[in-house]
């Protein structure tokens, strides 16, 4: 079965390549319809629903998947979050968030600014394209967990409830 990945991101790519091999991945740029800094869960979730459905429909009855990066304010902390949302070919949506960690307030401060988390980040860790690569979680977990396998954690989150789904089916 087809399976379209909202995202050209070469990390949530492989993420979603690691999880789902048996499935022809196709990569496709969809619009998440939610800000390019998503700034609290409701608004992060939304985003990878959005990619998720536009991508089911572009499947034309094949699997759809939305991943979709944030942060979230509780109390005095800035965490980082991620959500990822997958429809199946009779539309159900399933929805699944990643680990979360609080991020330094030098961090919280530049965000503000209304740079997004992506740049902060290079310069914060004097690195290129780290949204692509570890991301914020690997700089700030000495990669004990990175971007992609935070993603791939997601995913799995995914694949299984939709698995348990179809075998009730
Ligand atoms: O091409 P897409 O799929 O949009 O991938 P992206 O890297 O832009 O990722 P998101 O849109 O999901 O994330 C929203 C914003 O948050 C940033 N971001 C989220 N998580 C990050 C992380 O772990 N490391 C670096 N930047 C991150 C990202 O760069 C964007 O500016
Ligand atoms: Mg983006």
């Amino acid at each position: 079965m087809k399976l379209y990945v909202g995202t050209k991101n070469p990390v949530k790519l492989a993420a979603v390549e690691h999880v789902f091999s048996e499935h022809e991945i196709i990569s496709v740029e969809v619009s998440s319809k939610v800000s390019s800094q998503p700034f609290s869960d409701k608004e992060t979730r939304e985003g990878a629903i959005n990619r998720a459905m536009e991508c089911a429909a572009l499947s034309m009855g094949g699997l759809g998947i939305g991943l979709e990066g944030g942060v979230m304010e509780i109390k005095e902390s800035l965490y980082l979050c991620n959500w990822g949302a997958l429809v199946d070919e009779k539309d159900t949506v399933y929805t699944a968030s990643g680990a979360r960690i609080p991020l330094p307030d030098e961090i919280w401060d530049e965000l503000k600014k209304g740079i997004e988390l992506g740049d902060v980040m290079e310069a914060y860790a004097k690195k290129k394209d780290v949204r692509k690569k570890e991301g914020a979680i690997g700089i700030f977990t000495n990669e004990m967990v990175t971007r992609e396998t935070m993603f791939a954690h997601v995913i799995k989150l995914l694949k299984g409830q939709y698995e348990v789904k179809k075998n009730k089916a």
